[in-house]
């Protein structure tokens, strides 16, 4: 290897493939770390992954393995797994890393067992190792394609922030910095809960009123529910927040809103998912929990979360929505 900075990736699902292709494309070399020795040797023999990102070649400073310590000596690490795994593969490499080094996590979800945000279960499990978190509207395929967006990176540390952003940044990934984490983790979790409200809006044929309707009165829920969790407005009516709300709930390219539409269509929740993670099913029902803890109002998410837990039928969610006592908007 040239002396190009190494950027260690944990997970090469669609995200992970994607986020390791970017950064090559920022200029570093990427060891792409997955327990899938079957996906390591398709990535080594023919620069694929089929399972995950098919038709995709990757880029040769690419380093596929399967070995841990081929992640000692990088210089920062993207974990991107899902969010109910991070806790495990941050005690993984807690406990097999020769030092600690900054961990971006880009996951998007709320541990259930816990209710804790990503970066408190990470912290929980690493003390030592530096913090971010990547998140904005960012669909894995159109990102390894080159087509462009802008996404958030946060840190406790704003200088960590920025350093990673100048590394990881590319001519179409244009990355900011923040220091609020605990906003840019809350839009990226809530969004999905509501991309599939979205999704089965339109799956049920009630409109694009409705959906752009249900999109409005979910960032409200959303800005509450930040506001009491020490998030920020103008984060929020950011990328992470405003942002990856538009992308994950206007298409079925996103697996939340494609979900929540299968679900509209008649689909059982068995059959709604397509075997695709969809992260917005794991946090629903902590996202609900931890609102109904601090008192704060968020209908979508509840009968979204009843829905899932199929206490209601999505045309009883409708109509328990619709028939709520009328209110001032704001
Ligand atoms: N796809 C996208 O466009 C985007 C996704 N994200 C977020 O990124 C996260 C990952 O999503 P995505 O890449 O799409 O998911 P995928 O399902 O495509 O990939 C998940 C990856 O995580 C690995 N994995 C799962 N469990 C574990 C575990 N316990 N230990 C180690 N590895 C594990 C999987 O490996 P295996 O095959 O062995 O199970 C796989 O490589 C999610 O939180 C998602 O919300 C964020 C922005 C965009
Ligand atoms: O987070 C995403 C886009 O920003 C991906 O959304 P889905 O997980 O719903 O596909």
């Amino acid at each position: 290897m040239t002396t190009r900075p190494r950027i260690g990736v944990v997970g090469a699902g669609a995200w992970g493939t994607a986020l390791a292709t970017v950064a090559t494309q920022a200029g570093n070399h990427v060891v792409l770390w997955t327990r899938e020795t079957d996906v390591v040797a398709e990535m080594a023999t023919h620069g694929t992954n089929a399972r995950y990102l098919p038709g995709v070649k990757l880029d040769k400073n690419i380093h596929p393995t399967s070995d841990l310590a081929d992640l000692d000596n990088v210089e920062a690490i993207l974990i991107v797994t899902p969010a109910q795994t991070i806790r495990a593969v941050v005690r993984m490499l807690a406990e097999n890393l020769k030092k600690s080094v900054p961990l971006v996590l880009c996951a998007k979800g709320i541990e259930r067992e816990s209710g804790q945000f990503m970066h408190e279960v990470a912290r929980g499990e690493w003390p030592e190792a530096p913090l971010a978190v990547l998140s904005g509207p960012s669909f894995a395929d159109d990102v390894v394609r080159g087509l462009p967006t802008a996404v958030t990176l946060a840190s406790e540390d704003e200088a960590l922030a920025q350093k990673l952003a100048l590394q990881l940044s590319s001519g179409s990934f244009r990355i900011y910095h923040s220091e609020d984490v605990r906003s840019v983790e809350i839009g990226g979790a809530a969004k999905n809960v509501f991309a599939i409200a979205c999704g089965a809006v339109m799956g049920r044929g009630l409109g694009e009123s409705a959906k752009a309707a249900l999109m409005a009165r979910s960032f409200a829920e959303l800005m509450r529910f930040a506001s009491a969790y020490g998030g920020r407005p103008q984060t929020l009516m950011g990328l992470s927040g405003f942002g990856d709300m538009v992308l994950t709930c206007s298409t079925a390219h996103s697996r939340n809103f494609a979900f929540g539409e299968r679900l509209g269509k008649g689909a059982s929740l068995e059959e709604a998912s397509g075997g695709k993670l969809t992260e917005g099913v794991f946090t629903a029902s902590v996202l609900v929990q931890m609102a109904q803890e601090k008192n704060i109002d968020m209908p979508i998410a509840q009968t979204i979360d009843a829905v899932l837990q199929s206490r209601l039928t999505l045309d009883e969610a409708v109509d328990v929505l619709m028939n709520r006592p009328l209110k001032r908007e704001v």
